[in-house]
């Protein structure tokens, strides 16, 4: 059981206006992408736009944007409902580049947090050029999909893929009754699917096909961002996910939804040999409430501990630096269902 006797962090009841200054902005906005010209001479028939994963929590969404994309950039975890930011990983081809919005799962909300999502991924909808619905071939097609798949159907001109994710987990008879049941929803729903792919992103089966299937539905015109860009999430959103992510492993019930991360400072540290940088993060996780922050910190602070150095592994492989990580827990009291603190967490 945890012990609050070694808590050595502030507890806060309430977030300072300072903490706006480094909110995290999950907003998907497509007028801050800079003029594609002028960072490269497209050839004929060149392909570039936007795509978006969608599905119930745990559908593979995340994962499959990794894989596309060729490196971790986009939390997974076997935790349903991790990923809160809209996330853009992007796909660089010879004949075109590809954007991956990654959204939240949608829910039948009830927390102004579950609205506040869902205006999200209904925003994200109307404005990518794809939206590809993915659906796990290890689960059975229920209500939850189908309320998703009416939703969608709703937005008009928007093309629809279903994917069919997950298959290695399954046999092909298993497999072409779930491609069955997914035409199925398709004609109950009145939703006309511009195609529909099984693919595994763990064996990597069908990924290069997906991909393929997206580029085709993408307009023709110039790539949107520069040659090797593969996110353009700020790095502070990225740390604080892969942080979520380290202190998500191992807890249970409901306390995954009540971390939130919030990155405060982040910078090289001054002094430094050029050949010896060293990269400051200063952040908090906010829990709801006392019993939780006593389990994230756990006995003499050893889970605090371990996530911070799980979490700093992650860091330095993804930006290349090392990281020197100043990570402390603190309560924001039922933070989802208060507008204010919602509103300064970044949602
Ligand atoms: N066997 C197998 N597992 C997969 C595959 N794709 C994803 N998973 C696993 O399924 C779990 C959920 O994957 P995510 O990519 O996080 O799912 P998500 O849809 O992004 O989840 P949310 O962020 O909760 O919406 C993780 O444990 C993944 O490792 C796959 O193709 N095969």
């Amino acid at each position: 059981m945890a012990d609050e006797q070694d808590d050595t962090t502030d507890e806060v009841e309430d977030l300072d206006e300072d903490d706006l200054d480094d909110e995290l902005d999950g907003d998907f906005d497509l007028s801050g992408v800079a003029p594609a010209s002028a960072f490269y001479q497209a050839p004929e028939g060149y392909r570039s736009g936007f795509a978006s994963f969608v599905g119930r929590p745990n559908a593979g969404k995340s994962t499959l944007t990794n894989v596309l994309v060729g490196q971790k950039i986009v939390i997974t975890s076997s935790k349903p409902q991790t990923t809160r930011n809209v996330v853009r990983g992007i796909v660089h081809r010879e004949d075109a580049q590809l954007i991956l919005v990654d959204t939240p799962g949608l829910h039948r909300p009830r927390t102004l947090l579950g609205e506040r999502l869902n205006d999200l991924v209904r925003t994200t909808w109307a404005e990518v050029d794809v939206v590809a619905v993915c659906f796990p071939a290890n689960e059975k097609i229920g209500p939850g999909d189908r309320y998703l798949v009416s939703e969608l159907s709703k937005v008009r001109r928007t093309t629809r893929i279903a994917v069919a994710t997950k298959t290695d987990l399954v046999t092909p008879e298993q497999l072409g009754q779930h491609l069955l049941d997914i035409q199925k929803l398709g004609e109950e729903t009145s939703t006309v699917w511009a195609e529909v792919v099984p693919v595994s992103a763990v064996s990597g089966d069908q990924v290069q096909l997906l991909a393929d299937l997206l580029v085709g539905q993408l307009p023709e015109g110039p790539p949107l961002y520069p040659d090797g860009d593969l996110t353009d999430a700020p790095e502070e959103a990225l740390a604080a996910d892969l942080i979520r992510e380290a202190a998500l492993e191992g807890v249970r019930d409901e306390l995954p939804h009540s971390i939130a991360v919030v990155v405060e400072e982040m910078g090289l540290r001054e002094g430094r040999p050029d050949d010896k940088p060293l990269l400051v993060i200063v952040a908090n996780l906010y829990v709801e409430r006392d019993s939780q922050k006593g389990i994230m910190i756990g006995h003499k602070g050893a889970r605090l501990r371990s996530v911070g150095t799980a979490a700093r592994k992650q860091i330095e492989a993804l930006l290349g630096t090392p990281v020197y990580l100043d990570l402390q827990v603190k309560i924001a009291k039922d933070w989802q269902r208060d507008p204010r603190q919602l509103r300064k967490l970044g949602f």
